[in-house]
């Protein structure tokens, strides 16, 4: 009998698939954070070392990733020099029925999403357990604040009608607040329901002044790749 593969082989997949699919010489990448993406740096990484693809630029979305993409020898741009990127290529925490999606669990919110907006397409690689009936559901919705205040950033948050019910945390690294790699905090909100009017919660979080960025990155994806138990597949919207 067949083994099913573990949930890291179906990272992998999608990881290297995105990379195989999408990525052409020439062209300015975005590199996402996370356990699923690593895939996609590894896979780039071991492309360009074997000459398959050349004259590539990638901007990394954290320095957990400028670090595992400068260890493979990826050339390295910014945002400043080359505002705008072929493809991206990240993974995300929930992705629903329209291909929106909550991101940032792993703290990399803002600067996946600065990159990833400028990209012509944005390749979103996940496993199933990924895929939600509606946003909010699964874990936490992260909301990147200034440290400033926090817990004035917080209270307000709770204060949202459009999310009026959810509950907030201050998220933790052992005994001090997590900090991102811009120097702000994460406030993790949590839903019982799924986020009713996604778009509506995303403008009114927004509004906030102190609310540096959310985690729903909606209307973003060109195509999202999928890893299951049948296989891999894509869709698009
Ligand atoms: O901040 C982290 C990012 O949004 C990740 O892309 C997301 O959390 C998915 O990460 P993973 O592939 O490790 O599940």
């Amino acid at each position: 009998m067949a083994v099913a593969p573990s949930v890291d082989e179906l990272k992998k997949l999608t990881g290297y698939k995105a990379v195989d699919d999408y990525v052409k010489s020439g062209m300015v990448v975005g590199l996402g954070t996370g356990s699923t993406a690593a895939f996609a740096v590894e896979r780039l990484g071991q492309k360009l070392s074997s000459g398959e693809l050349s004259d590539i630029v990638a901007i990394p979305t954290s320095i957990r990733t400028k670090e595992q993409a400068e260890s493979l020898g990826i050339p390295l741009v910014q945002l400043d020099t080359h505002p705008v990127l072929d493809v991206a290529i990240d993974g995300a925490d929930e992705v629903d029925p329209d291909l929106n999606l909550v991101k940032g669990r792993g703290g990399a919110l803002l600067r996946e999403k600065m990159v990833e907006v400028q990209a012509k397409k944005f390749i979103v690689i996940v496993d199933e357990s990924k895929l939600v009936d509606g946003l909010g559901i699964s874990g936490a919705m992260p909301v990147e604040v200034t440290p400033f205040c926090y817990q004035f950033n917080l209270d307000r948050l709770l204060n949202l009608p459009s999310i009026k019910g959810c509950t907030a945390k201050l998220r933790m690294d052992a005994d001090k607040p997590y900090v991102t790699d811009n120097d702000n905090y994460i406030v993790d909100l949590f839903f019982d329901t799924p986020i009713k009017d996604a778009a509506l919660a995303a403008s009114e979080i927004r509004s906030l002044v102190g609310i540096v960025e959310h985690g729903l990155f909606l209307g973003m994806s060109s195509a999202v790749i999928i890893a299951g138990k049948d296989g891999v597949y894509v869709k698009e919207p």
